[in-house]
Parts: C-alpha cells; structure tokens; sequence
C-alpha cells in the first residue's frame, strides 16, 4: 500500500503552476512522438510513469506504465526513451521530461490519459516557451524568433529567425535601453537637485544621447521593412493586357499547370496565386484578369480585383507583347516582353518567350535580385515585427519631443514613457496584456 497523497503528483498546492503536456512532435504517421512536460511536480509523475527518475540530462529505456488506482504495477503503455531535465537548466526553466514515445494513437492518448490522471494538463499553444519567458531563460524578443524558427521555409528565413532567438535583436534593443537608463538618471539629478553645482556637462551630455539614440533608431525604422517582408513573404502580381501571356508565365515560374491559358483575351478572372522562392524569400505570385475596358460584367469585376492586387503587392511584374513598351507603368515595375519568338523586344527590356523559354533564366535572376532586395542585406538584426517597429517608432516619438522640451520635468517624463516603451518591446516591462497575443501565435507543445 503506498500512502494516499491529498494533492494528485502533478498538482501542487499554495497557487504553484501546475504541469502541463504536449506533444511536441506533428500530428500524422510518424515513427516517433516527443511528450513533453513541464512544472514544477513533473519529477513525481515521471517516478509514478517510470518506476524511478532516470539520470539528469542522459536518455534511458523505461517502460511506461498507467498505475492502479490501488498503486498495484498497472498497465504497460509503451517502451519508450526518457528524458529527465531538472530545473532550472531546462528549456522551459522548471522541472522538466521528455517521453520519446512510439507514435501510435493508442500509446499517445493512453499516455496522455495516465498525466492527466496525475494531475498534469495539457499545455496551451506557446505555453512552455512563455513559462521559459517567465523564468527568464529569454525575451519576448528571442520568444517570438523561436516561433519564427518553427515556421521558417527558407534558408534567409530561418538564419533571420535563428539570429533572433539567439538574441541579435535583443542585445541592440537593450544597449538602446542601457544608454536611455543612464541618460534618465541623470535627468533625474537634474530634477531632483537643480539647485547644487551639476557639472554643465551632465546636460549636454544627456541631450547628446537622447538626439543620438533618436537618429539611431529613425534610421533602424527606415529599413524598407525587409526583416518583416523576408517574415512574412512576399507578393508579386503578374499584370498586363489581356492574352500577353500571364497565366503562361505563371505556370512556367511555378511549374505547374496552376492557371488556365487559353488563345482567347479575357481568360483569366479569378485572381490565381502560387507559392514559390525567389531570392530565398518566400514569394506569392499572383496572376490576375488582363486589363482593358470590357462590357462583361465578370472580366469587368476580375479586373478591378487586378487591380486591387497591384496596390497590395510588393512588386509588379507588369508583361506585354510587341515592340511598343506600354504607358501608365508602376515607378518599381518590372517589365517583361514576352513572345519574342514572334516580335522582338524594345531595347532595355527584359525579353522572353515563354513558348521557347528564351529569356526565362534571365527573368529568374531579375525576380530572384528583386526578391533579395525587397528582404534582406540592409541591417544585421532587422527589425521583423509590426509589433517591433509600433513599440520603436514610439520610444522614438517621445525621445523627439524629450529633445524638444527644456522644461526637465516634461523632459523626463517623456523619457520615461520611451523606456516603458522599449521595456515593453523586450517584456521587461508591463506586458501581462501582450503575452496572450505573443505565446496564443505559437503551435501547442512550444
Ligand atoms: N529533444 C528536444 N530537442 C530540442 C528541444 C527540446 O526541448 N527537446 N528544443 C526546445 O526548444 C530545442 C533546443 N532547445 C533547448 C534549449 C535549452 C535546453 C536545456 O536543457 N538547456 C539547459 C542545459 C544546456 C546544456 O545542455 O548545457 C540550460 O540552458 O541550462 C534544451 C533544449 C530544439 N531541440
Ligand atoms: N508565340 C507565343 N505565344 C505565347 C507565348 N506565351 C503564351 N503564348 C500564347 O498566348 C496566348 C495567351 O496566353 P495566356 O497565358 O492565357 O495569356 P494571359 O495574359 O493570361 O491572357 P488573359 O488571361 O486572357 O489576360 C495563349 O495561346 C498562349 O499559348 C509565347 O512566348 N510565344
Ligand atoms: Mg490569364
């Protein structure tokens, strides 16, 4: 007979988070599936699952069993890999396991029911990442760079994301924040003692910063917004006169048979978008309805969609045919002659015939530089978030007006609301309220 025990392994009382689980591997057939779990009381469940607690940070074969309720041996749910990760080196910074389970349906919800039991529940999305935010084990910087990581699709994707949870934007973040801190405090002596010989210096001093920290991070803003482009993706629409090839220059980018080309003007109608990679940066190409005045009232509405797509995109790839180049041309079209095995290009212009694929490498390599120009190469650590450049255009707003502003109470002040500003960008302050935004963007098990 084991001992009744009031409070259930995973829950402890006095208010203590409780453990929770997931699994951290992908739904569909798989070989293996990572159960992972975290809180402080994981150790009890893991001597309850496996009969003891293996070696910290070392891989064993344990079998996993489901207790009686009258602690009699129980069930066998599977013969699986263990991972014991005591805090707080651990990812999420608590008490922590991993079961390395044999993925079948049956084991994962046996073992699921057999926490649950213990009193353990299954983690919402993000939660094990903003339980290692609460521990300090990283920023809500580095949390969402993690977040970025999983769902990278390309290489400038991923490096961009990996750079951001190892910190790159954070270390800039909080030398702005160190500087500001510094420049405060002496604003603070200025206010609190205006009447003892501060060195003159002090002022200018602090002046100097807040104008230099301003300039800094206006030109940081000024980016072009590639680091939150190269997140995001991009979107080039493929524009132009009716039957100049557009639903064929689509087909041949994404190769594949994703839009109708047909002989007669006015085939497309429904916008028709692809996924494809251009210059490493994720890209949607979208071909769209040619343009021309038209009496029929479908062609009509597909052209009004071509052109909502020409506002919304980041490129305009805008084709023709023939010797004549076409007016009312966006400022950063690209332009494209298509069909030259029958006319040739004006000179200058990028020429192809998707018929015979002359010219196709050389379009390849203009999207590919437009792609690499739009996403990358201008700062190291890019800002990636609206949420980054909302939080940095405030800081640097009140930063402006602390430099326009003599009277110091007004000036610290304004200080003041830039830290809070740039605090709440890292989460060192005040952000409760954003945390549901931030971890709620994460896939359950993170
Ligand atoms: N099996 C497994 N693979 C994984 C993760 C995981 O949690 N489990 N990760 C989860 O995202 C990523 C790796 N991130 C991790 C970050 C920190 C620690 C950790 O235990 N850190 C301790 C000890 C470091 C050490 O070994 O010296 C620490 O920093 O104190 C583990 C994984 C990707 N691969
Ligand atoms: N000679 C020649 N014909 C081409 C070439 N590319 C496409 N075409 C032909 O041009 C015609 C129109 O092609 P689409 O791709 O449907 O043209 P579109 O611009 O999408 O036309 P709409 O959707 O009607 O606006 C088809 O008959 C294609 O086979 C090319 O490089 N050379
Ligand atoms: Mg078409």
């Amino acid at each position: 007979m084991t001992a009744a025990t009031e409070v259930p392994a995973g829950r402890h009382g006095d208010g203590a988070a409780p453990v929770i689980f997931a699994l951290a591997t992908g739904a569909g057939r798989a070989a293996i599936a990572v159960m992972r779990i975290s809180g402080a009381g994981s150790d009890a469940i893991l001597r309850s699952l496996c009969g003891g607690l293996p070696e910290p940070r070392r891989a064993s074969l344990r079998g996993i069993w489901r207790r009686d309720a009258d602690g009699g041996q129980g069930v066998l749910l599977d013969r699986a890999v263990v991972l014991w990760f005591p805090g707080p080196n651990s990812y999420t910074g608590e008490d922590s396991a991993e079961l390395h389970l044999h993925a079948g349906p049956a084991v994962i919800s046996g073992v699921a029911d057999a926490l649950v039991a213990l009193g353990a529940r299954p983690a919402e999305p993000g939660e094990f990442t903003r339980r290692a935010f609460a521990s300090g084990r990283l920023d809500l910087v580095q949390a969402e760079g993690i977040a970025d990581l999983i769902d990278a699709e390309t290489e400038a994707q991923r490096r961009q994301a990996l750079a951001q949870a190892d910190g790159a934007q954070s270390r800039l973040y909080e030398d702005w924040a160190a500087r500001l801190r510094t420049a405060l405090a002496h604003q603070e002596a200025l206010i609190d003692f205006p009447d003892e010989d501060l060195p003159p210096e002090v002022e200018d001093e602090l002046l100097g910063t807040i104008a230099g920290l301003r300039d800094e991070m206006q030109a940081y803003l000024d980016d072009g917004s590639q680091g939150e482009r190269l997140r995001r993706g991009l979107v080039f629409a493929i524009v132009g006169e009716p039957n100049v090839g557009k639903s064929s220059l689509l087909n041949a980018l994404a190769q594949r048979d994703a839009a109708i080309v047909s002989s007669r003007a006015g085939t497309t109608r429904d916008a028709i978008e692809v996924r494809v990679v251009l210059g490493d940066a994720p890209v949607t190409l979208v071909d769209t309805a040619g343009l021309r005045e038209t009496e029929d009232e479908i062609e009509a509405e597909g052209v009004r969609r071509a052109l909502f797509h020409v506002k919304q995109a980041d490129c305009v790839i805008h084709v023709f045919s023939g010797a004549a180049v076409p007016d009312k041309v966006g400022p950063d079209s690209i332009m494209v002659c298509n069909k030259i095995d029958e006319v040739a290009a004006p000179p200058g212009i990028t020429g192809i015939s998707v018929r015979s694929g002359e010219g196709m490498e050389t379009l390849r390599d203009v999207l590919a530089q437009r792609a690499r120009d739009l996403t990358q190469g201008r700062a190291a650590a890019p800002l990636t978030r609206a949420r980054h450049r909302a939080a940095i255009e405030e800081t640097a707003r009140h930063l402006a007006r602390a430099a326009d502003d003599a009277w110091p109470e007004v000036r610290g002040e304004e200080m003041r609301l830039a830290m809070r500003a740039l605090g709440r960008l890292t989460g060192a302050v005040d952000v409760e309220a954003l945390l549901d935004t931030v971890f709620g963007q994460f896939c359950i098990g993170k």
